[in-house]
């Protein structure tokens, strides 16, 4: 059975637990520079199937996630509607709505932090679990996806997916000139280093707060809610969580695509 497909464990809860209804924003407005031109990068195809496709389905995979809110290309809302009523899941679902997971398209901003918080003020009430996925992560297992929103049910406000490092790190001081020599000026303990992923989770006020309340420019959720002076706890990530942000990128996430087909069968 595919990750796509396979059931999810994060409805089997304790029955005197409360539900708590999740849902997830997928910044998907970004251009992919760094993958080199092309159209944007939530757009461009693996296996056959636009990369934000993959990254709703590995949301949607995840039974407790009810709603997802895509964030557009600023003037690509209505295109990204039809791409993914078009890839709507078998079975004949409406427009607008995968399974049980429905979902609806917002534009995006300028930056990723932009395009988070226009996804979160489209979030009807209902969903007090948020979890915020990159639209370039697009092979999550869902047993990632479901560790993260029951670290969420189980209490914090913040939770990410992480990994540690498989290479040393060093930190370094501004080349004299640009491309020279970088001077090195520490070497972290790699042992408390830990590499990032996505989807995060919220706890939906900490969220809201932090993206009301922070104004610097960040690279995740996370360190917003940690400004807050609220905590941030990880969980383990999964190495196919990787994220496609160079041509390299592709190469790897079409190697995993095709070895999951293989493994499934189809
Ligand atoms: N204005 C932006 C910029 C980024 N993103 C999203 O944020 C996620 C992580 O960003 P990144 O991998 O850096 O994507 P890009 O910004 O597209 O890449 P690049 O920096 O190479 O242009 C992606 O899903 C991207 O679509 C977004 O929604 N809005
Ligand atoms: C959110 C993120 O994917 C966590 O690793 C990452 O910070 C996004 O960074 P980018 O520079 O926008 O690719």
């Amino acid at each position: 059975m595919s990750d796509e497909s396979r059931p999810s464990p994060a409805d089997d809860r304790p029955a005197d637990r409360p539900i708590t209804r999740v849902a997830a924003v997928i910044p998907a407005a970004g251009r992919g520079v760094r993958l080199g031109p092309g159209a944007p990068k939530a757009l461009r195809t693996l296996g056959g199937t636009p990369m934000l496709v993959h990254a709703v389905r590995a949301l949607a995979a995840s039974r407790a996630v009810s709603l997802v809110v895509v964030v557009a290309p600023p003037d690509g809302a209505a295109e990204v509607k039809s791409l993914l009523d078009a890839h709507a899941l078998p079975g004949g679902t409406p427009s607008g709505s995968w399974g049980s997971t429905d979902f609806m398209v917002v534009p995006g901003g300028d930056s990723r932090q932009e395009s988070v918080r226009l996804g979160l003020e489209a979030l009807p009430p209902g969903h007090d679990i948020v979890l915020v996925h990159d639209a370039a992560r697009p092979l999550v297992p869902v047993d990632t996806v479901d560790a993260v929103i029951e670290a969420v049910r189980d209490g914090a406000a913040a939770v990410v997916p992480a990994l540690p490092l498989a290479d040393t790190v060093k930190q370094v001081e501004p080349a004299a000139v640009p491309g020279g020599p970088e001077p090195v000026v520490a070497t972290p303990d790699r042992a408390r280093l830990r590499a990032v992923q996505t989807p995060q989770g919220f706890d939906r006020a900490t969220l809201v707060r932090a993206h009301e309340t922070v104004t610097d420019d960040v690279t995740d959720d996370a360190s917003m809610v940690e400004q807050l002076g609220e905590p941030v706890v990880a969980v383990p990530g999964h190495e196919e969580a990787f994220k496609v942000t160079r041509p390299l990128d592709l190469v790897l996430a079409e190697a995993v695509l095709a070895r999951r087909r293989l493994n499934d069968g189809f």
